[in-house]
């Protein structure tokens, strides 16, 4: 599966600590993020990850474009609920874009961790049926 991990500055350390946690579940998938949680979930856990840009210089929205795509299988953003970001359109745009092709969506360590599980148990196959079944077809 293609998964996107995201992290707003406050969260970074939430997420380095979620990814090392998760490792051996993690490694098993093709990893994406914006650019400065990239790199630190690289740092800090050894794990490959293809890094976007930056979050506030269009991170966001590349990965909306993986999305809007059928390219994308899962997204854990832990967001900052309590600091204004400069880049909010971006950020909206991109949980709704994971509601409008219902992409499961994760915002925080306690719903990351339910994801996570249910990928290890395999229950996140039905991806490969909806991105089999609607390649090239509109919603
Ligand atoms: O701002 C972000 C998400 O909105 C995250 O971007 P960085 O990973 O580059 O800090």
């Amino acid at each position: 599966m293609n998964i996107a991990l995201i992290a707003h500055d406050k969260k970074k350390q939430d997420i380095i600590h979620f990814t090392m946690a998760y490792k051996h579940v993690l490694k098993e998938h093709h990893l994406f993020a914006t650019g400065t949680t990239g790199k630190n979930i690289a740092d800090g856990t050894g794990l490959p990850i293809h890094r976007f840009q930056s979050g506030p210089i269009g991170g966001d929205q590349q990965i909306g474009a993986k999305i809007a795509n059928n390219e994308m299988d899962a997204v854990i953003f832990f967001r900052d609920p309590l600091t204004a970001q400069p880049h909010e359109p971006d950020v909206s745009a991109l949980m709704r874009l994971c509601d409008v092709h219902v992409i499961p969506l994760a915002t925080n360590p306690a719903a990351a961790e339910i994801m996570v599980q249910a990928l290890a148990r395999g229950d996140f196959e039905w991806r490969n049926n909806a991105k089999h079944g609607q390649e090239g077809k509109q919603i």
